[in-house]
């Protein structure tokens, strides 16, 4: 799978071997790509010009959302949605070779939080009384580990990571759930399809604020312009306005393109609904069978 433009310049999280930057050399091939150390920094270097593409986790399927990309990209941003790649996430927990016969007496655990909440259980059960330390992304865990071969501290992340920073790999597929899949998408200031090899179903993400007035039965009014019109939704997910206890936006995916006539029909009735709608774009979904950087 490659997308077919001329080497554009892509911000990802970094650095090199996140998740996030193999999901991007999948995407667009090696060239061009620019590690930003947040999420945030991504959506920023886009916003700004500084690059044409930002590409950042959205979804994970055992932790759901990502919350600094919901909050980023939905708060005020002037950025749209032109691809999604979903792509099955494996963890390993990885050490300096040096600490290879140390891993019963490991002082703390490095990794990004949804990598931490993936392997819970597993930490729960081997590692209960050994410290849990967050950090930017898998790699940062990885890189930070390989720059403290003396001490017995371990990262969780992926098999490219720990090829990357020669780390030694003390043991294979510690998430604890089979089916764990990670959503990315690619943002840029443009509203336009991004297209490339395997795509798939078309999706458009809306943003739908609710009348000031609530009255009763409004999400069911919602629900129902798209139901009767036979328009599937694969996600509906409710977040805080950010602008008081109770307020909430909703956040719909729609399996369709924007532009066909059912769905300009559900934006309308929903405008007449008095709902405030704002589209993220319509994209093709990609979904990669082997796991991402293995
Ligand atoms: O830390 C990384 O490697 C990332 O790319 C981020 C991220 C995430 O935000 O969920 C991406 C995929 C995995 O689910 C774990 C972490």
């Amino acid at each position: 799978m490659k997308h077919e433009s001329l080497t554009p310049s892509v911000a990802y999280l970094g650095p090199e071997a996140s998740f996030t930057h193999i999901a991007a050399t999948d995407f667009f091939g090696t060239d061009g790509l620019m590690p930003y150390p947040s999420i945030p920094d991504c959506i920023e270097a886009v916003t700004e010009g500084h690059v044409a593409y930002a590409i950042v986790p959205l979804e994970n399927a055992l932790e759901g959302s990502v919350p600094l990309t919901i909050d980023y990209l939905f708060h005020g941003s002037d950025l749209f949605i032109n691809a999604e790649l979903s792509t099955p996430i494996r963890q390993h927990l990885m050490v300096h070779p040096e600490q290879a016969k140390k891993i019963d007496s490991l002082a703390s655990i490095h990794s990004h939080p949804h990598a931490l909440a993936q392997c819970h259980k597993y930490l729960q059960y081997h590692f209960r009384r050994v410290p849990l330390i967050q950090t930017s992304s898998t790699a940062a865990a990885a890189k930070y580990v390989s720059e403290h071969p003396e001490l017995p501290i371990a990262a969780i992340g992926n098999q490219l990571a720990a090829d990357t920073y020669g780390l030694h790999i003390a043991e294979e597929s510690i998430h604890d759930f089979h089916f764990n899949h990670t959503r990315f998408v690619v943002l840029s200031l443009r509203k336009e399809t991004l297209t490339y090899e395997g795509g798939g179903n078309p999706k458009t993400t809306l943003m739908v604020k609710l009348p000031e007035d609530d009255q009763p039965g409004m999400l069911h009014q919602i629900l129902s312009v798209f139901s009767w019109r036979k328009l599937n939704l694969s996600k509906i997910e409710s977040r805080p306005l950010k602008t008081g206890l109770g307020n909430y936006f909703f956040i719909i995916d729609v399996a369709e393109t924007e532009d066909h006539p059912m769905m300009k029909g559900a934006m309308e009735e929903l405008q007449a609904l008095h709902c405030d709608v704002s589209s993220f774009g319509s994209y093709s979904t990609y979904t990669q069978q082997s796991p991402a950087g293995k």
